[in-house]
């Protein structure tokens, strides 16, 4: 779904590439974590699958397709396949939750009855039914970071790509944010999650790609973690929520 062949971005001759060759590839349907320290490359992983910006070298892949003969006309078509989720949510204000997801749609072409039918599935999904009608300053961080979840998986992206998305919230509110995250992979979607969150890192038992200073420093595959289960301890004793697994 997404392979990156060899792939360095300099931004600046002067300093150190923001990913420095790194090849891998992400499956279909996988969930996979990407960590590490700030400025060791995540975003720039992010952009370069949304073709926001160019590698500059090697080859990055996403559906098959190499990014880089997309022509610009194309590539709202290659965003399509791809939800975003951020940090900071980026709801429109002044719009209702209804009509923040339904914008979504309406921007590619859906019409009324569509939009009128998906919104409230898509809402239900995410756990918002009810909720239709406020707007984003009457929503907890949670809640609108759930409508930004639904509005990047309202037009059923292949892939959704979420950037910090538990950053600016509490453990509690992240934990309801991870099981809607997984409930939508487990629908098919496939995940590319970039997060400092260890704990988050630890409960979901996914795949883990770390980067560090712009190459792969480990990436656990999800069998093989699975595989060492039954080895690892059910608990920290230290931090109540992490099993430690991954530190
Ligand atoms: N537009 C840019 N111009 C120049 N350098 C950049 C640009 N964007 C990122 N960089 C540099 O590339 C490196 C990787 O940055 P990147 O934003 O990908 O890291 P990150 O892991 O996402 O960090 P964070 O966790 O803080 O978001 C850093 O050294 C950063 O300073």
């Amino acid at each position: 779904m997404i392979r990156f062949d060899n792939v360095t971005k300099i931004y600046d001759q002067k300093t150190r590439p923001a990913l420095d060759s790194i090849s891998l590839e992400i499956d279909r349907g996988e969930f996979v974590f990407l960590v590490g320290a700030s400025g060791s490359g995540k975003s720039t992983f992010l952009r370069l699958v949304l073709k926001e910006d160019h590698a500059t070298g090697g080859i990055v892949y996403v559906a098959g397709q190499n990014v880089a003969n997309i022509s610009s006309w194309r590539v709202p078509k290659l965003r399509r396949g791809i939800g975003v989720v951020f940090q900071d949510f980026r709801l429109l204000p002044n719009k209702t939750v209804f009509a923040n997801v339904a914008f979504a749609m309406q921007v590619i072409g859906k019409s009324r009855g569509i939009i009128r039918e998906t919104v409230p599935e898509v809402l239900k999904t995410v756990g918002l039914e009810g909720k239709e009608n406020r707007r984003p300053h009457e929503l907890s961080g949670g809640e609108q970071q759930r409508v930004a979840i639904a509005r990047a998986v309202v037009n059923k992206p292949g892939i959704l790509l979420a950037d910090e998305p538990t950053g600016n919230l509490d453990p509690t509110t992240s934990l309801g944010i991870m099981k809607v995250l997984d409930k939508i992979n487990r629908n098919g979607t496939t995940v590319v999650m970039a997060t400092h969150d260890d704990d988050i890192v630890n409960e979901m038992r996914k795949r883990v790609i770390e980067l560090r200073n712009g190459v792969v420093l480990r990436d656990e595959a999800k069998a093989l973690y699975t595989s060492m289960m039954p080895i690892i301890p059910a608990a920290d004793s230290g931090s109540g929520r992490s099993a430690g697994a991954h530190k």
